[in-house]
């Protein structure tokens, strides 16, 4: 029987990991009686849609993004309407699609993952044609996404030192918000749209959220007093944030968001500008996933 071709794209920006530790690992516990592989490296920003394209048209069983939410958007991208499966071995920095699909963390569980190869399909999301596998949003979470970017450094202590330098200065917006035809008018915090339920870390934004439901979950954190900030990152963290007072829950198919001076949005970690109307939609079991 022929070996099935998996491609391994790994970003060598993402998480705090040695490059080298981490092809170590798929060089020692991947399945190779059932696998062929090879490791291609991104060399910019998107680089690993361009690979994951190039993988599936040349007929790869699979293509193993090596990252975060952002690579494994980037790679889910690049396979979008091919038969090619998509794999993640996280080596994010929070991992938030690879924590709601509860892929282990662990270099030897995350290949022995991909060696069951068992697949299923996961919807997916858009916003003005953009895809998103885990979640997008507007408001405080697309400044922080931004802030992040710049940042030379990685991980959850500069997250944190970010979430809290900027809470105190944010200024929320009035937004409207349509979903499924029904509009709501509120001033918010931040918007978030989820198919995935966290952000990374373990941070739940959407603890409700199904990736495989053909909805998308809308979540609106509302001006809260910012002294209460900690109390919702507790109860994000427990996975009650939907419970706070200070947070409104929807669920719909097609979702538009609002505000005439919007400019920025983030999708799946990564901020860029946008315009200041969002369409959003799902596309259901859209794309092939090796799950736990
Ligand atoms: N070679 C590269 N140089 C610069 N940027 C890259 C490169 N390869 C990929 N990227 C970009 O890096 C961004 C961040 O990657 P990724 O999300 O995987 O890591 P992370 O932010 O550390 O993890 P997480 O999203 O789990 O917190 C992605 O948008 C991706 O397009």
């Amino acid at each position: 029987m022929s070996k099935k071709h998996l491609v391994f794209v790994v970003n060598p920006k993402s998480g705090v990991e040695r490059q080298k530790v981490v092809e170590h690992a798929i060089e020692q516990y991947l399945d190779k009686e059932q696998f062929s592989y090879e490791i291609q490296h991104t060399q910019y920003a998107k680089h690993g849609t361009e690979l994951a394209r190039e993988a599936a048209k040349a007929g790869a069983y699979g293509v193993v993004a090596v990252g975060g939410d952002g690579s494994a958007n980037d790679i889910a991208a690049g396979l979008l309407g091919t038969d090619t499966v998509l794999a993640i071995f996280p080596k994010g920095s929070g991992n938030g699609m690879a924590r709601t699909m509860e892929i282990p963390l662990k270099d030897r569980e995350a290949i022995e993952t991909i060696n069951r190869n068992k697949v299923v399909k996961m919807d997916v999301g858009f916003v003005n044609g953009q895809m998103f596998i885990s979640n997008a949003g507007v408001g405080f979470d697309a400044l922080i996404a931004k802030k992040f970017a710049k940042s030379a450094r990685r991980g959850l202590m500069v997250y944190s030192w970010l979430v809290t330098k900027y809470l105190w200065l944010y200024n929320e917006w009035d937004w409207r918000i349509i979903v499924d035809g029904k509009e709501i008018k509120t001033r918010a915090f931040l918007i978030n749209i989820a198919n995935g339920r966290q952000f990374g870390y373990n941070f739940q934004i959407a603890p409700d959220a199904d990736w495989q439901d053909g909805l998308l979950d809308v979540i609106v954190i509302k001006k809260f007093p910012k002294i209460l900030g900690s109390s919702l990152v507790i109860r994000a963290m427990n996975g009650t944030l939907t419970k706070s007072p200070f947070v409104e829950h929807y669920r719909g198919k097609e979702i538009t968001i609002v505000h005439p001076d919007l400019k920025l949005m983030q999708t799946d970690g990564d901020a860029h500008p946008c315009t200041n109307r969002l369409e959003f939609k799902i596309q259901a079991a859209a794309q092939k996933v090796i799950v736990p």
